[in-house]
């Protein structure tokens, strides 16, 4: 049976950051993820998790001047020395905090530029991050981000990112396999998931088109929560969604896993 993680940049957005921890605990969540830990001290956020019972699996590395339209740096000629900053403070909170996972987040391509100093460039990075993470037994994880949410992302299909892992060579690097990008971009999501296995070390989860609860829209969650049992996934499954409105009412589809 998947193991669920709530997001809590996406859900229980009804409540402040800090009481969204509770809230997760409360609906039966034993794992939250969240993009980015940095406003919170790590001392404050561990109390949260240890006073509700709940491990972390996962948070982003920094996003950059998200304003300026940045969405991580890593990919980028000439930012290597933020980017090693950045994987820098992931590693003390990922420590702090006891997470097993970070992921690393490439950045957006401007068209016109330079598409492969960009990819080298993150290839370095991320090489520089796994060598880092590797004696504390953390994994990286490096997500595709569909057109339809971060146009020119740096990798959009699953199997770009399956081959910059390939690429970058480290056993501590893993595809975060995302179903609701996968199935913008990719599609067959079951051959899919046969054809990622053992390189994906998270997954996260939303229906499509709307990036609701996975009780809607084209996916067949059921059918892939069965397919990943079958191919022995034990990660974590994050439900990465926007609620359709109050996040414990739509908590229904999950009555079956807690
Ligand atoms: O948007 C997603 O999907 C994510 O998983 C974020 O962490 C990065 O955009
Ligand atoms: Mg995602």
């Amino acid at each position: 049976m998947p193991k669920f993680a709530a997001n809590l940049s996406m859900m229980f957005t009804e409540l402040p950051f800090l009481d969204r921890f509770e809230a997760a605990a409360k609906a039966g969540f034993k794992y939250v993820e969240y993009l980015f830990p940095y406003d919170y001290p790590k001392e404050q956020l561990k109390v949260k998790l240890q006073q509700n019972g709940l491990q972390q699996v996962l948070f982003n590395t920094a996003p950059g001047n998200v304003q300026a339209g940045e969405w991580g740096v890593s990919a980028i000629p000439g930012r290597e020395a933020d980017s090693q900053r950045d994987i820098d403070l992931a590693l003390e909170y990922a420590l702090a905090l006891n997470c097993p996972n970070v992921h690393i987040m490439s950045g957006v391509v401007p068209p016109g530029e330079n598409y492969a100093k960009y990819k080298q460039t993150f290839i370095d990075n991320v090489r520089y991050a796994a060598d880092k993470f590797k004696p504390h037994g953390i994994k990286i994880l490096l997500e595709a981000l569909s057109p339809q949410v971060k146009p020119n992302y740096l990798t959009a299909s699953q199997f770009q990112t399956l081959e910059l892992v390939d690429l970058i060579d480290r056993d501590n690097v893993f595809v975060q396999l995302d179903y609701f990008h996968a199935q913008n971009v990719d599609g067959n999501l079951s051959r899919l998931t046969d054809a990622l296995k053992g390189k994906f070390a998270h997954v996260q989860i939303a229906s499509v088109p709307d990036r609701h609860e996975p009780d809607e829209g084209e996916i067949n969650y059921q059918h892939i929560f069965a397919k990943l049992d079958e191919i022995g996934y034990d990660g974590w499954v994050g439900c990465e969604y926007n609620p359709r409105g109050n996040t414990e009412d739509g908590l229904k589809w999950f009555e079956q896993y807690k």
